[in-house]
């Protein structure tokens, strides 16, 4: 069975002709997202910038959203999202925004209603943190950023 989570959005005021996150395809895991942006902006080589995309969200509790990059975009023009994956946090009620960065070597200039990331929902576990003195011993132990080889 496949259980559906129930995601709230609301289009934010001035953004009704922007389109709804979508799915390109049937079992697509991503929903991809539009630029609200008023004006088209260009972005030099190097440069960054936080792309309004019109919308706000309230999902469940459990779930994030994250703002990922789109192959396409990063391979042709080196656009992709700064910190991603970006955390949408379940409480957030503000206008999800997407940094951009151009890592490519040309300008690029985003239009209003063009894809730009992709938002894809996850679980998120219920943790508690607990405070020890000491933790229990493993094979690995302490051994880390590439001790294992190439
Ligand atoms: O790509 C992103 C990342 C974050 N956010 C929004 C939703 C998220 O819930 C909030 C905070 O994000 P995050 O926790 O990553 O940033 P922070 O620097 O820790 O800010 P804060 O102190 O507000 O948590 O900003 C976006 O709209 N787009
Ligand atoms: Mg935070």
């Amino acid at each position: 069975m496949i259980w559906l989570h129930y995601v709230q959005i609301k289009k934010l005021p001035g953004n009704e002709d922007i389109k709804l996150p979508q799915k390109m395809s049937e079992l697509a895991a991503g929903f991809d997202v539009v630029a609200a942006l008023e004006e088209e902006v260009v972005l030099k080589p190097g440069q960054r910038t936080l792309i309004p995309t019109g919308l706000a969200m309230a999902m469940p509790a459990g779930l994030e959203a994250q703002i990922r990059p789109r192959s396409g975009l990063a391979f042709k023009h080196g656009i992709t999202c700064l910190n991603t994956p970006g955390t949408i946090d379940a409480d957030y009620r503000g206008e999800v925004k997407v940094l951009l960065i151009n890592l490519g070597q040309e300008p690029f200039t985003i239009v209003r209603g063009e894809r730009i990331a992709q938002i894809v929902f996850q679980t998120v576990p219920a943790i508690e943190l607990t405070e020890v003195a000491e933790l229990s011993e493993t094979v690995r132990g302490e051994g880390g950023f590439g001790h294992t080889g190439k």
